[in-house]
């Protein structure tokens, strides 16, 4: 479909469920793939990017069978590196979980390996990840640009010690690193330099390896330890938790809407940081109910802006942007430079797309501000090819006034039925 344009939206309420996390899933895959075992994921997320890791790993000689429309699946674990006899080239889109995990794990073992992607993959960093891996012995080539895949990779035997890797730019690269370590004959220390940027995301990283058996010793919140020359231990059946930045749409969509709007999958209980998403819409001044596994938003008044920084939640942080526009005020969220080299330069995209609805924008280096207009402008949304633009401005059909959003199927990503699940309560 090129273009979507959605009906004027008056109320959302409702019950609703969301697909399995992309964090985890794709977490929980790689690690199925290395454990000694057979795993038996449920819940899993049917998107692009999971698409891109099962098809790696079929790619490398790793037996995953799908069931219940792909939501299920049991992963024959290698019990170790996934060694390769040829070469392999491997295409992973646009997925940072895909890219930067693998790279790590296939440096490790024996083989030869291209990994490529889409256009947008070539221009999102990972020379810090390469840097530190070749500091361990990874003999990793960058077929294009320095510091940019496409990357080829010869695999080999690693050795441990003590290296740095840098926090600034994504929080995947220490986690590619984390997951790998385990593999190494040697221990391995991990010392983050400078800011750790998503923070969260490491906790869910942590947390997926203690279910596959390896403990990581934290000395401070940048400093990690890691005993070398273990095998990962199938946990047997493991469930996947509903994505809780794919429930942001709907979280806010409550508090624009009246509500209530109940999401199921992400609750108190959640190992994701995007769950405390709604905390942010509370001190908007709406009216929050926690479960272990649901998420309930209510809001009666108007909501009021907020100035936070959102570093650690910068996926849902782009719901809050288009959220602003139904706030009095000015919103300002700060600390959110990485926005720039995700799946589109998002702050960049955010700011043009905002001001297209008629609100007042101003674009920092690593923050933006957002007044919104007294009355939304009809506009037509481009989406850059980036599925959270598609979502969060979904929410501007609040605003009567007829918005278009141009290429919604970018939504494939992370979540394929996300218009008809957000129609579900907003119709
Ligand atoms: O580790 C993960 O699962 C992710 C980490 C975050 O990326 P950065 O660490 O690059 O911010 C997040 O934006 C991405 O969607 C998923
Ligand atoms: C940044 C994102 O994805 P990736 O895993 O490709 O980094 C995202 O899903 O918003």
């Amino acid at each position: 479909m090129n273009s979507l344009t959605l009906p004027l939206l008056k109320r959302a309420r409702g019950d609703v469920g969301i697909p399995g996390s992309k964090s985890l899933s794709n977490r929980i895959l790689l690690l199925s793939a290395l454990a000694e075992g057979t795993t038996t994921i449920t819940n899993l997320l049917v998107s692009d990017d999971t698409r891109h890791m099962l098809d790696a790993l079929r790619a490398l000689g790793v037996d995953c069978r799908l069931s219940d429309e792909g939501t299920r699946c049991e992963v024959t674990g290698r019990g170790g590196p996934l060694a390769r006899g040829q070469a392999v080239s491997l295409f992973l889109g646009n997925a940072g979980t895909v890219m930067r995990p693998l790279t790590a794990a296939l440096c490790v073992g024996n083989g030869i390996f291209e990994m490529t992607g889409e256009p947008r993959m070539a221009e999102r960093p990972i020379g810090d990840l390469i840097d530190a891996l070749k500091l361990l012995g990874a003999r990793v080539e960058y077929l294009d640009h320095e510091g940019f895949p496409p990357l080829r990779i010869q695999a080999g035997n690693l050795k441990g010690g003590t290296i740095g890797i840098e926090g600034g730019t994504s929080s995947q690269f220490l986690t590619a690193l984390l997951m790998i370590a385990p593999l190494l004959n040697e221990d391995l220390s991990i010392e983050v330099r400078g800011e750790l940027v998503s923070n969260p995301y490491v906790a869910i990283t942590l947390a997926v390896m203690r279910r596959f058996g390896v403990e990581v010793s934290r000395e401070h919140s940048r400093s990690f330890q890691i005993k070398g020359g273990l095998r990962y231990r199938s946990p047997g059946e493991i469930q996947v938790e509903g994505d809780a930045s794919s429930a942001s749409y709907f979280l806010a969509a409550g508090a624009i809407g009246g509500g209530p709007v109940r999401v199921h999958g992400t609750g108190t209980a959640s190992v994701q940081g995007d769950a405390r998403f709604a905390e942010v819409l509370e001190m908007m001044g709406a009216k929050v109910t926690w479960s272990r596994d649901w998420v309930e938003v209510s809001n009666q008044g108007a909501l009021q802006a907020v100035d936070v920084d959102l570093n650690h939640i910068p996926d849902a942080a782009m719901t809050i942007a288009t959220t602003a526009l139904f706030a009095e005020g000015t919103t300002r969220i700060r600390n959110i430079y990485n926005w720039r080299v995700k799946e589109t330069d998002r702050l960049g995209a955010m700011a043009t797309e905002l001001r297209k609805l008629g609100a007042e924008v101003d674009e920092g280096e690593d923050c933006i501000t957002i007044t919104p207009p007294a009355k939304l402008r009809p506009a037509t949304i481009d989406t850059y090819n980036d599925h959270r633009m598609a979502m969060c401005f979904s929410l501007a059909a609040f605003g009567d006034a007829e918005i278009t959003i141009n290429d919604p199927d970018c939504t494939s990503k992370t979540f394929p039925d996300y218009f008809d699940r957000f129609a579900s309560i907003t119709g």
